[in-house]
Protein backbone atom coordinates (compact mmCIF):
# COMPACT_ATOMS: atom_id res chain seq x y z
CA UNK A 1 0.00 0.00 0.00
CA UNK A 2 1.51 3.66 -1.41
CA UNK A 3 0.64 5.22 2.24
CA UNK A 4 2.45 2.73 4.42
CA UNK A 5 5.51 2.37 1.62
CA UNK A 6 6.11 6.18 2.18
CA UNK A 7 5.80 6.04 5.89
CA UNK A 8 9.15 7.69 7.17
CA UNK A 9 8.86 8.49 11.02
CA UNK A 10 11.94 10.57 12.08
CA UNK A 11 13.99 8.53 15.10
CA UNK A 12 14.86 10.79 18.25
CA UNK A 13 18.07 12.07 18.48
CA UNK A 14 19.57 11.54 21.63
CA UNK A 15 22.47 14.15 21.61
CA UNK A 16 20.27 16.15 24.12
CA UNK A 17 19.40 13.79 26.75
CA UNK A 18 22.50 13.95 29.20
CA UNK A 19 21.50 17.98 29.15
CA UNK A 20 17.79 17.55 29.61
CA UNK A 21 18.63 14.78 32.84
CA UNK A 22 20.72 17.53 33.97
CA UNK A 23 18.28 20.14 33.61
CA UNK A 24 15.48 18.13 35.18
CA UNK A 25 18.04 17.15 38.54
CA UNK A 26 19.14 20.89 39.08
CA UNK A 27 15.54 21.79 39.83
CA UNK A 28 15.07 22.43 43.38
CA UNK A 29 13.19 19.05 44.51
CA UNK A 30 14.88 16.10 45.98
CA UNK A 31 16.07 13.80 42.64
CA UNK A 32 13.15 12.28 40.62
CA UNK A 33 10.33 13.70 42.96
CA UNK A 34 8.06 15.25 40.62
CA UNK A 35 8.18 11.71 39.08
CA UNK A 36 6.14 11.13 36.15
CA UNK A 37 6.07 15.00 35.45
CA UNK A 38 9.78 14.76 35.02
CA UNK A 39 9.72 11.68 32.35
CA UNK A 40 6.96 13.21 30.21
CA UNK A 41 8.96 16.44 30.38
CA UNK A 42 12.05 14.56 28.85
CA UNK A 43 9.90 13.25 26.38
CA UNK A 44 8.82 16.31 25.09
CA UNK A 45 11.89 18.12 24.93
CA UNK A 46 13.43 14.99 23.08
CA UNK A 47 10.52 15.33 20.49
CA UNK A 48 10.83 18.90 20.01
CA UNK A 49 15.18 18.63 20.22
CA UNK A 50 14.97 21.40 22.34
CA UNK A 51 15.97 22.87 26.12
CA UNK A 52 12.65 24.62 26.30
CA UNK A 53 10.07 23.17 25.03
CA UNK A 54 6.55 24.59 24.63
CA UNK A 55 3.08 23.17 23.92
CA UNK A 56 1.64 25.27 21.27
CA UNK A 57 -1.92 25.42 19.42
CA UNK A 58 -3.22 22.37 21.05
CA UNK A 59 -6.20 20.57 19.35
CA UNK A 60 -8.17 17.57 19.73
CA UNK A 61 -9.55 15.66 16.66
CA UNK A 62 -12.81 13.54 16.91
CA UNK A 63 -12.79 10.83 14.71
CA UNK A 64 -16.32 9.54 14.10
CA UNK A 65 -18.02 6.28 12.09
CA UNK A 66 -20.29 3.92 12.04
CA UNK A 67 -20.21 0.32 12.21
CA UNK A 68 -22.19 -2.09 10.42
CA UNK A 69 -21.55 -5.02 13.42
CA UNK A 70 -23.83 -2.43 15.59
CA UNK A 71 -26.62 -4.10 13.78
CA UNK A 72 -25.88 -7.36 15.65
CA UNK A 73 -26.71 -5.63 18.95
CA UNK A 74 -22.96 -5.76 20.43
CA UNK A 75 -23.84 -1.77 21.67
CA UNK A 76 -26.32 -0.70 24.56
CA UNK A 77 -26.88 2.28 22.20
CA UNK A 78 -28.75 2.44 18.63
CA UNK A 79 -26.79 3.53 15.91
CA UNK A 80 -28.16 6.90 15.53
CA UNK A 81 -26.15 7.99 18.70
CA UNK A 82 -23.65 8.29 16.50
CA UNK A 83 -24.86 11.41 14.21
CA UNK A 84 -25.90 12.89 17.11
CA UNK A 85 -23.35 12.61 19.35
CA UNK A 86 -21.86 14.45 16.22
CA UNK A 87 -24.38 17.11 16.44
CA UNK A 88 -24.02 17.75 19.99
CA UNK A 89 -20.08 18.13 19.08
CA UNK A 90 -20.68 20.90 16.86
CA UNK A 91 -23.55 22.59 19.48
CA UNK A 92 -20.69 22.40 21.59
CA UNK A 93 -22.63 20.54 24.69
CA UNK A 94 -20.89 17.41 24.72
CA UNK A 95 -18.19 16.73 27.75
CA UNK A 96 -15.33 16.63 25.13
CA UNK A 97 -16.10 20.53 24.29
CA UNK A 98 -16.39 21.61 27.73
CA UNK A 99 -12.89 19.92 28.82
CA UNK A 100 -11.57 21.44 25.51
CA UNK A 101 -13.10 24.78 26.33
CA UNK A 102 -11.86 24.93 29.81
CA UNK A 103 -8.17 24.59 28.66
CA UNK A 104 -8.13 26.33 25.17
CA UNK A 105 -7.93 23.61 23.32
CA UNK A 106 -9.23 23.52 19.50
CA UNK A 107 -11.30 20.71 18.25
CA UNK A 108 -12.67 19.52 15.12
CA UNK A 109 -14.70 16.58 13.95
CA UNK A 110 -13.98 14.86 11.27
CA UNK A 111 -16.88 12.43 10.41
CA UNK A 112 -14.70 9.69 8.54
CA UNK A 113 -17.62 7.35 7.65
CA UNK A 114 -21.06 8.72 9.51
CA UNK A 115 -24.54 7.15 8.23
CA UNK A 116 -26.48 10.57 7.94
CA UNK A 117 -26.05 13.76 6.18
CA UNK A 118 -24.25 16.85 8.06
CA UNK A 119 -24.82 20.86 6.86
CA UNK A 120 -21.89 22.34 6.91
CA UNK A 121 -19.96 23.36 9.97
CA UNK A 122 -16.80 25.19 10.76
CA UNK A 123 -15.38 22.97 12.84
CA UNK A 124 -16.72 19.90 10.66
CA UNK A 125 -14.75 18.47 8.49
CA UNK A 126 -16.58 16.27 5.60
CA UNK A 127 -14.15 13.56 5.00
CA UNK A 128 -17.11 10.58 4.78
CA UNK A 129 -15.75 7.36 3.24
CA UNK A 130 -18.86 5.59 3.25
CA UNK A 131 -21.93 5.02 4.88
CA UNK A 132 -20.68 3.18 7.69
CA UNK A 133 -18.44 0.27 7.57
CA UNK A 134 -20.06 -3.52 6.23
CA UNK A 135 -20.70 -5.65 9.14
CA UNK A 136 -17.73 -7.82 9.61
CA UNK A 137 -19.82 -10.76 10.82
CA UNK A 138 -20.83 -11.23 7.72
CA UNK A 139 -17.72 -9.68 4.98
CA UNK A 140 -14.54 -7.20 5.92
CA UNK A 141 -15.65 -3.94 7.05
CA UNK A 142 -13.75 -2.15 4.41
CA UNK A 143 -11.75 -2.72 1.00
CA UNK A 144 -8.08 -2.14 1.03
CA UNK A 145 -8.74 0.70 -1.13
CA UNK A 146 -11.05 2.48 1.40
CA UNK A 147 -8.85 1.34 3.92
CA UNK A 148 -5.93 3.61 2.33
CA UNK A 149 -8.33 6.26 1.90
CA UNK A 150 -9.23 6.35 5.31
CA UNK A 151 -5.55 6.75 6.08
CA UNK A 152 -5.06 9.12 4.33
CA UNK A 153 -8.14 11.45 5.51
CA UNK A 154 -6.15 11.09 9.37
CA UNK A 155 -3.09 11.75 7.48
CA UNK A 156 -4.61 15.52 5.56
CA UNK A 157 -6.59 16.12 8.74
CA UNK A 158 -3.28 16.22 11.01
CA UNK A 159 -1.23 18.07 8.17
CA UNK A 160 -3.59 20.58 8.09
CA UNK A 161 -3.68 21.53 12.09
CA UNK A 162 0.28 20.51 11.84
CA UNK A 163 0.02 23.55 9.40
CA UNK A 164 -1.83 26.37 11.81
CA UNK A 165 1.05 26.00 14.25
CA UNK A 166 -0.33 22.78 16.08
CA UNK A 167 2.45 21.00 17.78
CA UNK A 168 0.26 18.72 20.05
CA UNK A 169 -2.66 16.79 19.60
CA UNK A 170 -5.09 14.31 21.21
CA UNK A 171 -6.78 11.55 19.19
CA UNK A 172 -10.52 11.28 19.98
CA UNK A 173 -13.13 9.09 18.54
CA UNK A 174 -17.26 8.43 18.33
CA UNK A 175 -19.11 5.80 17.14
CA UNK A 176 -21.67 3.22 18.20
CA UNK A 177 -20.16 -0.53 18.26
CA UNK A 178 -16.19 0.67 17.92
CA UNK A 179 -15.58 -1.00 21.11
CA UNK A 180 -16.14 -4.67 19.55
CA UNK A 181 -13.68 -3.64 16.22
CA UNK A 182 -11.46 -2.43 18.78
CA UNK A 183 -11.79 -5.80 21.02
CA UNK A 184 -10.73 -7.22 17.53
CA UNK A 185 -8.12 -5.08 16.75
CA UNK A 186 -6.69 -5.95 19.97
CA UNK A 187 -7.11 -9.67 20.27
CA UNK A 188 -5.01 -9.99 16.67
CA UNK A 189 -2.51 -7.90 16.53
CA UNK A 190 -1.55 -8.61 20.36
CA UNK A 191 -2.19 -12.08 19.25
CA UNK A 192 -4.12 -12.88 22.48
CA UNK A 193 -7.60 -14.32 23.26
CA UNK A 194 -10.42 -12.28 22.83
CA UNK A 195 -11.83 -12.87 26.45
CA UNK A 196 -8.83 -10.52 27.30
CA UNK A 197 -10.27 -7.72 24.97
CA UNK A 198 -13.91 -7.46 25.15
CA UNK A 199 -15.50 -5.65 27.58
CA UNK A 200 -19.34 -3.67 28.24
CA UNK A 201 -18.55 -0.89 26.31
CA UNK A 202 -21.69 1.80 26.59
CA UNK A 203 -22.72 -0.07 29.29
CA UNK A 204 -23.84 -3.76 28.41
CA UNK A 205 -26.06 -5.72 31.14
CA UNK A 206 -24.72 -9.39 31.57
CA UNK A 207 -27.08 -11.00 28.94
CA UNK A 208 -25.97 -8.68 26.34
CA UNK A 209 -22.62 -8.81 27.40
CA UNK A 210 -22.39 -12.82 27.19
CA UNK A 211 -23.94 -12.28 23.56
CA UNK A 212 -21.08 -9.71 22.51
CA UNK A 213 -18.75 -12.14 23.48
CA UNK A 214 -20.18 -14.72 21.32
CA UNK A 215 -20.45 -12.71 18.35
CA UNK A 216 -17.14 -11.53 18.43
CA UNK A 217 -15.90 -15.45 18.91
CA UNK A 218 -17.51 -16.28 15.80
CA UNK A 219 -16.04 -13.75 13.99
CA UNK A 220 -12.87 -14.54 15.41
CA UNK A 221 -13.72 -18.22 13.98
CA UNK A 222 -14.51 -16.61 9.99
CA UNK A 223 -11.29 -15.24 10.25
CA UNK A 224 -8.17 -17.24 11.43
CA UNK A 225 -5.43 -16.30 9.06
CA UNK A 226 -4.75 -12.55 9.59
CA UNK A 227 -1.40 -11.34 10.13
CA UNK A 228 -0.62 -7.78 9.04
CA UNK A 229 -1.82 -5.26 10.89
CA UNK A 230 -3.46 -3.56 7.43
CA UNK A 231 -5.73 -6.40 6.80
CA UNK A 232 -6.92 -6.83 10.43
CA UNK A 233 -7.83 -3.05 9.97
CA UNK A 234 -9.90 -3.74 6.90
CA UNK A 235 -11.13 -6.54 8.27
CA UNK A 236 -12.79 -5.50 11.62
CA UNK A 237 -11.71 -1.48 12.01
CA UNK A 238 -14.24 1.13 11.29
CA UNK A 239 -13.14 4.16 9.22
CA UNK A 240 -12.81 6.62 12.05
CA UNK A 241 -10.18 3.96 13.59
CA UNK A 242 -8.41 3.85 10.54
CA UNK A 243 -8.57 7.22 10.04
CA UNK A 244 -6.79 7.63 13.32
CA UNK A 245 -3.99 4.88 12.66
CA UNK A 246 -3.59 7.34 9.54
CA UNK A 247 -3.40 10.67 11.97
CA UNK A 248 -1.16 9.29 14.69
CA UNK A 249 1.70 7.96 11.98
CA UNK A 250 1.41 11.23 10.16
CA UNK A 251 1.47 13.17 13.71
CA UNK A 252 4.66 11.48 14.48
CA UNK A 253 6.17 11.58 11.17
CA UNK A 254 5.84 15.64 11.82
CA UNK A 255 7.39 15.59 15.25
CA UNK A 256 4.47 16.28 16.78
CA UNK A 257 3.43 15.08 20.20
CA UNK A 258 0.49 12.51 20.24
CA UNK A 259 -2.08 12.12 23.00
CA UNK A 260 -4.31 8.77 22.93
CA UNK A 261 -7.26 8.94 24.78
CA UNK A 262 -9.36 5.41 25.80
CA UNK A 263 -9.72 1.64 24.47
CA UNK A 264 -10.58 2.56 20.78
CA UNK A 265 -7.90 5.46 20.63
CA UNK A 266 -5.52 2.85 22.08
CA UNK A 267 -6.19 0.01 19.97
CA UNK A 268 -5.83 2.77 16.68
CA UNK A 269 -2.20 3.21 18.04
CA UNK A 270 -1.78 -0.44 18.87
CA UNK A 271 -2.16 -0.59 14.66
CA UNK A 272 0.07 2.46 13.98
CA UNK A 273 2.20 1.29 16.47
CA UNK A 274 2.77 -2.38 14.39
CA UNK A 275 3.31 -0.17 11.11
CA UNK A 276 5.57 1.67 12.46
CA UNK A 277 7.36 1.19 16.01
CA UNK A 278 9.34 4.48 15.56
CA UNK A 279 6.21 6.16 16.66
CA UNK A 280 6.24 4.67 19.76
CA UNK A 281 8.71 7.72 21.32
CA UNK A 282 6.16 10.30 20.16
CA UNK A 283 2.75 8.91 22.42
CA UNK A 284 1.81 10.05 25.64
CA UNK A 285 -0.88 7.87 27.17
CA UNK A 286 -3.56 10.00 28.76
CA UNK A 287 -5.90 7.71 31.01
CA UNK A 288 -6.41 4.30 31.57
CA UNK A 289 -10.42 3.56 30.82
CA UNK A 290 -12.46 1.43 32.28
CA UNK A 291 -13.15 -0.77 29.60
CA UNK A 292 -11.71 -4.28 30.73
CA UNK A 293 -9.00 -4.83 28.16
CA UNK A 294 -7.40 -1.33 28.21
CA UNK A 295 -5.78 -2.20 30.94
CA UNK A 296 -4.28 -5.58 29.09
CA UNK A 297 -3.79 -3.29 26.25
CA UNK A 298 -1.76 -0.27 28.02
CA UNK A 299 0.60 -3.35 29.96
CA UNK A 300 1.55 -5.28 26.18
CA UNK A 301 2.34 -1.50 25.52
CA UNK A 302 4.69 -0.48 28.29
CA UNK A 303 2.65 2.33 28.89
CA UNK A 304 1.70 4.48 31.79
CA UNK A 305 -0.81 6.48 31.63
CA UNK A 306 -1.34 10.07 33.14
CA UNK A 307 -4.73 9.40 34.85
CA UNK A 308 -6.98 6.71 36.20
CA UNK A 309 -10.73 8.38 36.64
CA UNK A 310 -12.68 5.14 35.59
CA UNK A 311 -13.50 7.06 32.21
CA UNK A 312 -15.43 4.88 29.61
CA UNK A 313 -16.07 7.65 27.45
CA UNK A 314 -14.15 8.23 24.38
CA UNK A 315 -14.40 11.55 22.46
CA UNK A 316 -11.05 12.30 23.40
CA UNK A 317 -12.16 13.74 26.80
CA UNK A 318 -8.81 11.63 28.65
CA UNK A 319 -6.52 13.85 26.70
CA UNK A 320 -8.41 17.07 27.52
CA UNK A 321 -7.94 16.08 30.79
CA UNK A 322 -4.67 15.02 31.27
CA UNK A 323 -3.60 18.23 29.39
CA UNK A 324 -3.13 20.81 32.24
CA UNK A 325 -0.74 17.80 33.96
CA UNK A 326 1.28 17.94 30.33
CA UNK A 327 1.53 21.63 30.86
CA UNK A 328 2.59 21.34 34.08
CA UNK A 329 5.32 19.04 33.34
CA UNK A 330 6.90 21.90 31.05
CA UNK A 331 6.15 25.11 33.29
CA UNK A 332 7.88 23.04 35.94
CA UNK A 333 11.19 21.80 33.45
CA UNK A 334 11.09 25.63 31.68
CA UNK A 335 10.09 28.03 35.10
CA UNK A 336 11.48 26.10 38.33
CA UNK A 337 14.71 27.62 39.89
CA UNK A 338 17.67 25.31 39.95
CA UNK A 339 19.49 24.95 43.49
CA UNK A 340 22.29 27.58 42.01
CA UNK A 341 19.41 29.79 41.04
CA UNK A 342 17.72 29.66 44.03
CA UNK A 343 21.12 29.32 46.85
CA UNK A 344 19.62 25.75 48.24
CA UNK A 345 21.87 23.07 48.74
CA UNK A 346 22.20 20.05 47.11
CA UNK A 347 21.96 16.59 48.18
CA UNK A 348 25.09 15.92 50.60
O1 LIG B 1 -12.58 5.34 25.17
C1 LIG B 1 -12.98 4.38 25.82
O2 LIG B 1 -12.25 3.75 26.58
C2 LIG B 1 -14.42 3.95 25.63
C3 LIG B 1 -14.91 2.85 26.31
C4 LIG B 1 -16.23 2.48 26.11
C5 LIG B 1 -17.05 3.18 25.23
N1 LIG B 1 -16.54 4.26 24.55
C6 LIG B 1 -17.39 5.02 23.61
O3 LIG B 1 -18.63 4.33 23.43
C7 LIG B 1 -18.89 4.04 22.08
C8 LIG B 1 -18.60 2.59 21.79
O4 LIG B 1 -19.21 1.73 22.70
P1 LIG B 1 -20.08 0.50 22.15
O5 LIG B 1 -20.68 -0.12 23.38
O6 LIG B 1 -21.13 1.12 21.27
O7 LIG B 1 -19.15 -0.37 21.43
C9 LIG B 1 -17.94 4.92 21.27
O8 LIG B 1 -18.62 6.07 20.87
C10 LIG B 1 -16.81 5.22 22.23
O9 LIG B 1 -16.36 6.55 22.08
C11 LIG B 1 -15.26 4.65 24.75
C1 LIG C 1 -24.46 9.22 24.72
C2 LIG C 1 -23.12 8.72 24.23
C3 LIG C 1 -22.04 9.63 24.15
C4 LIG C 1 -20.78 9.13 23.69
N1 LIG C 1 -19.60 9.71 23.50
C5 LIG C 1 -18.74 8.83 23.05
N2 LIG C 1 -19.36 7.66 22.97
C6 LIG C 1 -20.63 7.80 23.36
C7 LIG C 1 -21.70 6.90 23.45
C8 LIG C 1 -22.93 7.36 23.90
C9 LIG C 1 -24.08 6.40 24.03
Amino acid sequence: MEFIRRLRVPPIDDTLDAALHQKIDQKTKPLGALGQLERLAFQVARIQGSMTPTLKNPYILVFAGDHGVAKSGVSAYPQDVTWQMVHNFLQGGAAINVFARQHNISMRVIDAGVNHEFEDHPQLVKGKIGPGTANFLEQPAMSEELCEKALRLGAAQVDAIAEEGCNVLGFGEMGIGNTSSASMLMSYLLDVPLEHCVGRGTGLSDEQFEHKVKLLQQAAEKYPNLKSPIDILQTFAGFEIVAMVGGILRAAQNRMLVLIDGFIATAAYLAAYKLAPAIGEYAIFCHRSMEQGHQHMLEALKADPILKMDLRLGEGTGCALAYPLLQSSLNFFNEMASFADAGVSEKS
